[in-house]
């Protein structure tokens, strides 16, 4: 499998007030496979989502360099990096971001609609395939408003997925959500992922690191240990069994 992204020795640091430096990522050495599905575990402040933001070109790190798909996201100008994103990654957050003013096929569309040379009717073709791969095809010419927390999670994985993205990113993507939703979006993801597109979640939510295949575990700033699994089969795999073994692994890495 060829490599997504390649991080080498990154640090990120933020100045406090009164000259103070907050030292949150510590060389982090990391590769991501094309089409792995790969979840990062930690305590509260470790860095988990500094991770995130640094990896996918949303922050830049303060030394090291990230490469994704042989970009060193280092060199590149703020509108060349955002093309990229735009292009190649999908984004999942808890806090979902819709543009509460448009129906949710708009929303869905509005990534692929910024794009230039795009057919309109090709992305709202596209769309409506989404919508009934999520399970809320019904919703469609629904305001943003009149949709629920797990609807809205789809809502947001679609627009995610409209630009047919190498990797998505997710941040705590069903940290709101209780726990049919939560199985419901993870098998999406499950899905997603199967299909060749590299997924990496950040979690506090065991149930959710056992659906993936590798588990990152930060500590104070550092990636401190990984843990490897065989990709999740729900008719196979017992989802309890493996939540066990990640919990006792995160105990034994000091969590
Ligand atoms: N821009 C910033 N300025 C100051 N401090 C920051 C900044 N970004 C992150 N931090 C701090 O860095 C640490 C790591 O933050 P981060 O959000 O990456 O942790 P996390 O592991 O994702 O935490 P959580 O699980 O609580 O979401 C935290 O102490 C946070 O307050």
């Amino acid at each position: 499998m060829t490599n997504i992204i390649e991080a080498s020795n990154i640090n990120k640091k933020v100045e406090l007030d009164k000259g103070h430096e907050l030292h949150i990522l510590k060389d982090v050495n990391l590769v991501i496979k094309k089409g792995e599905f790969v979840s990062v575990m930690g305590p509260s402040g470790s860095g988990k989502s500094t991770l995130l933001y640094n990896l996918s070109g949303m922050d830049r790190v303060s030394s090291g360099s990230v490469v994704f798909q042989g970009h060193e996201l280092g060199s590149l100008k703020e509108d060349e990096l955002a093309k990229i994103r735009l292009k190649y990654m999908g984004f999942i957050f808890q806090d979902i971001n819709l543009l509460k003013n448009l129906s949710v096929i708009d929303n869905v569309m509005f990534p692929a609609l910024v794009s230039k040379g795009v057919v309109k009717n090709k992305v709202l073709q596209k769309a409506r395939k989404l919508l009934q791969m999520t399970g809320i095809d019904k919703l469609e010419n629904h305001q943003i408003t009149q949709a629920s927390g797990g609807q809205l999670q789809r809502v947001g994985i679609c627009r995610a997925l409209i630009n047919n993205p190498d990797i998505i990113f997710g941040d705590e993507p069903t940290g709101a959500l209780d726990s049919k939703s939560t199985e419901d979006i993870l098998s999406i993801l499950g899905e997603i992922s199967s299909t060749g597109t590299t997924v990496m979640l950040v979690t506090h939510d065991v149930k959710v690191a056992a659906k993936t295949e590798r588990v990152l575990f930060m500590k104070d700033g550092n990636l401190v240990a990984e843990k490897k699994m065989k990709k999740f089969d729900h008719l196979q795999d017992d989802s309890k069994e493996r939540e066990e073994s990640i919990m006792k692994w995160m105990v034994k890495n000091g969590f």
